[in-house]
């Protein structure tokens, strides 16, 4: 099967320090995948230069196994890749409905549209309408302005939003970690309803028990590059931290002990 995206030997560095050192990538058709790793791992610094917000110094990207080069954030939209960022970019003093279009609006029919630039706000919203009770987002009103509602909300309308253009991959960053409890159940609901009409997600967590609820594989990131690729199921949680910190490492699909220091501090071995 090919990779819908995929990355090979991505270098990135800022001056002396390397934030990418040779990144290789994979997210498979229909996958949940989980990005884990330590601060300054390169999570970031991946995901950037996977949607366009970063230009690697070396490595290529490859969509659909056909090699690509985004220049900026806008390009890979257009490609379908659609990124949720931590610091969610909804427009807090709008409606839903207008953050789901910002930056795609819909003028009228006509010369309506055309000549005197109107919007089709009745479409907008009926079409928003529809996103949101495909990801059973329960909102009363789309007219009420986004600052109205909770955290777990709007972090709805950032995901509806993301996943209504993306046709092709869905990245999120963080997006559970300033919700509580209830709420962040909910947007782990709705990746899974992402991921069920047939659109792979790459999340970005540090939450591992949100990790082993819903990830497929997970990719493991360490000083720069993938040092692992696991599947939850195989593993448990303390062996996958110790992978991702480099007390144990991973040799024909099992995790032994690489740092017995390491391992003996946090209570492994
Ligand atoms: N714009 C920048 N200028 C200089 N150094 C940077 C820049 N962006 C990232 N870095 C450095 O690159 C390394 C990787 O950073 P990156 O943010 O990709 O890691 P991360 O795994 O996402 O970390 P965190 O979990 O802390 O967000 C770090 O050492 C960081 O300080």
């Amino acid at each position: 099967m090919t990779p819908v995206l995929q990355a090979r030997g991505l270098v990135k560095r800022y001056g002396h320090v390397t934030a990418l050192d040779g990144a290789d990538f994979d997210l498979m058709p229909g996958e949940v995948l989980a990005v884990i790793g330590d601060n300054g791992a390169g999570k970031t610094s991946l995901i950037k230069a996977l949607t366009g917000a970063l230009q690697p110094d070396e490595g290529e990207i490859l969509l659909d196994g056909k090699p690509v080069r985004f220049r900026d954030p806008l390009e890979a939209r257009k490609h379908g890749i659609e990124t949720v960022y931590q610091d969610l970019a909804v427009a807090a003093s709008l409606d839903i409905a207008t953050n789901m279009f910002l930056g795609r609006e819909v003028r009228k029919p006509g010369p309506l549209g055309t000549l005197f630039r109107m919007l089709d706000k009745k479409r907008m919203r009926e079409e928003s309408a529809k996103h949101m009770e495909d990801l059973k987002i329960g909102l009363r009103s789309l007219t009420q302005p986004v600052e109205s509602l909770s955290g777990g909300q709007r972090q709805g309308v950032a995901v509806a939003r993301a996943v209504a253009w993306a046709s092709n991959v869905v990245v999120m960053d963080e997006p559970t970690a300033a919700l509580g409890v209830k709420e962040s159940g909910q947007v782990l609901d709705m990746i899974r309803r992402v991921r069920d009409r047939g659109t792979p997600v790459v999340l970005i967590s540090h939450n591992m028990p949100h990790v082993f609820e819903i990830a497929d594989r997970i990719h493991v990131q360490r000083l720069g590059r993938r040092v692992a690729q696991l599947k939850p199921a195989d593993h448990n949680m303390a062996e996958v931290v110790a992978i991702m910190t480099g007390a144990m490492t991973v040799t024909d699909g099992k995790a032994v002990v690489a740092d017995k220091g390491a391992a003996e501090a946090i209570g492994l071995s």
